[in-house]
């Protein structure tokens, strides 16, 4: 039968059913010693799993008060912890499912210094994680390893398997390929590498009916970039430029590669370690000619281990790509973990720092997503493709194997607050649960391959070895065939040829009668296996029946549950409408009340304004009013002064009168007759040519009221002017008195019955001395005066009063009474509205009156201005 090429396009098998089975991100926690060992710890472990921070003062969570925290982890290793310990219980295990077709992911974590790098890679005289993952694959799969370039990298994350004379080919093409060039004097620390103690641990867990070979690749992620660590381009040191960046790409099974890789297929562990010092060196020199800092970079090392099953001999390769099983251990060195603000970094370092802490933030994302995916149930998609890192370890979360992390602490007080951070993070990581690795035979039952060929082929050749057998026969038919071909029988009539064709039968014979009696004893054991088989599977099938109704219920539940999401996207989005609309009247009532708001602040300065305008006007006003008053006031001074001047003159004049005592008889004597005096502007006494005058300017319409009527000799000299004397007052009641009914030209008749009960008057519209001196004088006297009120109104004003002879033959009218008459309406046309002595409504009136009725204690009723009358 010809073998199945592993180059044969064919489409790949479905992929098992990811395992139910899970299990948490396994995270140990490394101290590691101080390096004086006089400093403060912030860090204690407790227990094999317990570990304490206490706030050293000056943290931050010290200012803050906060308390000791305490966290626990799968275990906690002292920094007494040696690299073996730590490697056997944390690393041996992953490379035990390595061999065993599991993947597994290792990485170290915590800040700077705190020793990741360390527990990786170690010191030559005590070697880390990677160097004794490699001494112990290759200690486990020494003898099983397949020749050099049977399996082959495909460039898509896969491999291809070839026959052996296929791999000679290859063998030799890279050969001549790549030269073998003396090899540079190796440097002190690299020689003390070769020098390392490798570990001596084997794994008996390996398949001895598969074959193996080790890939390794090394990359750096840096600012966000891959590089591939094992590249053969020189880095020139002079004039560096940085290297090739990598891609990320998908393969068919949908796990993330770096595109174009180097892998190199390594024979032993100090082969694969070298290329791990290869790596390490072009890093270094990497980042002294650019100038930046390793320890910023995360570094992977991918350790690929490639098997397939022996075919039915046991001798070679079974070439069925399908069969063949590559897994992954990838040990990661990440970054220091602290923060920017903490290094102080400034430019490159600062973008450096920021993208570290982009990759370790999107770890710390994609971690927080899963478990809450997990724990609470929830779809949210972890941001996986934010950082080139997280991308990576998509595989290693989302597929099957186990996951393992080691947070290393160093327990200076200095770095308590960024401890913290790492710490709270690990603990947190615990959550995360991996699926289990689904158990696979390493060869499947269906190919009918013997278990345990290998074995017998490896121990037939190492005995055939031993005894100087024929190697070539060995290997020519395999162990499983009947014995050594016929002999070649030349002439059938030699005795010595049957012989040895009956003795090749007999041995033919006893073997077959072996091999019957082993296949009826492998076929007994495998009718048990169906049985067995078959119970199980018949408890599958049940299983499956009970879970199928599960289903069942869990699809009814999601489908009610679609429904109610499509339901409340609905609502969402008939809100987020309503959101809208809201925002956009928001918007527009904004806009308006700035308008508003402009237009207020318009009125105001407007307002403001005016008002200062009306200020400064009124200012002036006050300043021109403030002028004209001071100017009448001055004139009115000044009017006062030369009145005041006058009344001096006057009192001077009847004080030599008093004095002369001169007798009043003689002034009346003289002849003067009596004559009306003005009392606007005259004194009671008042100046012969100012009193006629007075009275002749007096018009009827709106006459000038005189309260007083002075009559003197009009020819008397100024001290014969009289004084009233209240004494001489005659009573108007008296029935018989004769009355002088004085009305000024033009006045008009008020025909009413209300007139003043005058039996005896005489009508003059003009007085005369000698109406009211001398024998035939009358003793009232009553003055009509008519005047327009202001409602237009024609009132009348009837002054009485007393004529009183004075001493000197003059005589004096004294006012006692005034009576108004007020034409109101055509029905009553007139109404007396005052019917008693009021005082009088002018101040001349009043002035004069003052002095006529002095003798007066009281005003009487009703009187108007008693305030401005004086007694
Ligand atoms: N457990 C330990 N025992 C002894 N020495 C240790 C231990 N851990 C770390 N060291 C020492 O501490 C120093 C810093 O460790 P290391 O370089 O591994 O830190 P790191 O976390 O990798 O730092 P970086 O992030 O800068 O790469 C080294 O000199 C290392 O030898």
């Amino acid at each position: 039968m010809k073998p199945v090429r592993g180059k044969t396009p064919k489409k790949p098998p479905p992929k098992p059913p990811k395992n139910t089975v899970k299990d948490p991100v396994e995270v140990y926690c490394r101290l590691r010693p101080l390096e004086n060992q006089n400093d403060f710890v912030c860090v204690t472990p407790l227990s094999n799993t317990v570990v304490q921070l206490v706030p050293p003062g000056g943290s931050l969570a010290h200012k803050n008060n906060s308390k000791e925290i305490q966290y626990t982890y799968r275990f906690v290793f002292d920094e007494n912890t040696s690299q073996k310990s730590l490697f056997d219980n944390v690393a041996l295990p992953l490379v035990s499912d390595l061999v065993s077709g599991k993947n597994g992911l290792l990485f170290t974590y915590g800040i700077t210094s705190s020793g990741k790098t360390y527990t990786m890679t170690g010191t030559p005289q005590d070697g880390g994680i990677l160097p004794r993952c490699l001494d112990v694959i290759f200690n486990s799969i020494r003898d099983l390893q397949a020749q050099r370039c049977v399996f082959k990298s495909d460039k898509m994350n896969g491999f291809d398997v070839q026959t052996k004379a296929e791999a000679m080919v290859e063998q030799s093409q890279l050969m001549t390929m790549t030269p073998k060039t003396p090899r540079a004097k190796r440097r002190d620390a690299e020689f003390e590498w070769v020098q390392r103690i490798p570990d001596e641990t084997v794994i008996n867990v390996v398949d001895q009916d598969n074959v193996f070979s080790v890939f390794v690749s090394y990359i750096e992620i840096y600012n966000n970039y891959i590089y591939d660590l094992l590249e053969d381009v020189p880095i020139d040191p002079i004039r560096p430029k940085p290297p090739q960046s990598r891609i990320l790409r998908e393969d068919s099974n949908h796990d993330m590669y770096v595109f174009g890789v180097t892998e190199l297929e390594v024979k032993s562990s100090d082969e694969a370690f070298e290329a791990f010092c290869k790596g390490q060196r072009r890093r270094r020199v990497a980042h002294t000619a650019l100038n930046t800092e390793s320890s910023r970079s995360h570094s992977v090392f991918n350790i690929r281990l490639v098997q397939a099953p022996l075919d039915s001999q046991g001798a070679e390769v079974l070439q069925d790509k399908d069969q063949l099983r590559i897994n992954q251990l990838s040990l990661v060195d990440l970054a220091g973990s602290e923060r920017t603000g903490r290094t102080r970094n400034t430019g490159d370092r600062l973008r450096e720092a920021g993208n570290i802490n982009t990759s370790l933030m999107a770890l710390r994302a994609c971690i927080d997503v899963l478990r809450e995916n997990q724990t609470q149930g929830t779809n949210k998609m972890v941001p996986y493709r934010e950082t080139k890192l997280t991308n990576l370890f998509k595989r290693f979360f989302e597929g099957e194997g186990k996951v393992r992390m080691i947070v290393c602490v160093n327990p200076h007080a200095d770095d308590y607050d960024e401890t913290l951070h790492v710490m709270r993070f690990a603990e947190m990581t615990q959550e995360v649960m991996v699926s289990r690795a689904t158990p696979v035979p390493s060869t499947p039952v269906s190919l009918g391959l013997r278990p345990g060929r290998g074995t017998l082929y490896r121990e037939a050749l190492r005995k055939t070895k031993e005894e100087g057998g024929n190697l070539q026969e060995l290997l020519a038919p395999g162990v499983y065939s009947l014995g050594p071909p016929f002999p070649d029988i030349m002439n059938y009539d030699d005795e010595e040829s049957f012989e040895s064709i009956i003795q090749v039968l007999i041995d033919r014979k006893s073997r077959r009668e072996t091999l019957l009696s082993d296949l009826a004893n492998k076929q007994n054991a495998f009718r048990n296996q169906i049985i067995e088989t078959e119970k199980e599977n018949v408890g599958m099938k049940q299983e499956i029946e009970i879970l199928k109704m599960e289903l069942e219920a869990r699809v009814q539940q999601v489908r009610s549950l679609e429904g109610k999401l499509s339901s409340a996207e609905h609502t969402t989005e008939i809100l987020r409408q309503k959101v809208g609309y809201y925002e956009r009247s928001k918007q527009t009532l904004e806009y308006k009340l700035d308008e508003k708001k402009m237009l207020l602040s318009q009125g105001e300065q407007e307002k403001q304004k005016i008002r200062e305008q009306m200020e400064d006007r009124l200012v002036t006003e006050r300043g021109r009013m403030r002028r004209i008053m001071e100017r009448r006031l001055a004139e009115k001074q000044a009017e006062l002064e030369a009145k005041m001047c006058l009344t001096g003159e006057k009192i001077q004049q009847l004080r030599e009168i008093l004095n002369s005592q001169e007798d009043w008889e003689f002034l009346l004597g003289e002849g003067l007759g009596p004559r009306l005096v003005s009392s606007r502007s005259e004194p009671r006494l008042s100046h012969g040519a100012a009193a006629t005058s007075g009275s002749q300017n007096t018009p009827v319409s709106t006459p000038q009221l005189d309260t007083r009527l002075n009559m003197e000799q009009t020819s008397a000299p100024l001290k014969s002017v009289a004084v009233a004397n209240p004494r001489h007052r005659r009573s108007r009641s008296s029935g018989g008195e004769k009355w002088i009914d004085h009305r000024p030209p033009g006045s008009l008749e008020y025909g009413t019955v209300l007139q003043p009960n005058m039996k005896k008057k005489k009508s003059v519209s003009k007085l005369e001395t000698k109406d009211i001196t001398g024998r035939n004088a009358a003793q009232g006297y009553v003055l009509t005066h008519q005047e327009q009120d202001i409602d237009g109104d024609v009132e009348t004003k009837l002054y009485k009063g007393n004529v009183v002879p004075s001493s000197g033959g003059g005589a004096q009218v004294i006012f006692d009474d005034v009576e108004i008459l007020k034409q109101t309406s055509p029905t009553h046309p007139y109404q007396l509205r005052k019917r008693s002595f009021e005082g009088f409504t002018t101040e001349d009136v009043q002035k004069n009156c003052a002095v006529s009725v002095e003798g007066h204690k009281k005003p009487p009723t009703g009187l108007i201005s008693a305030k401005r009358i004086k007694y």
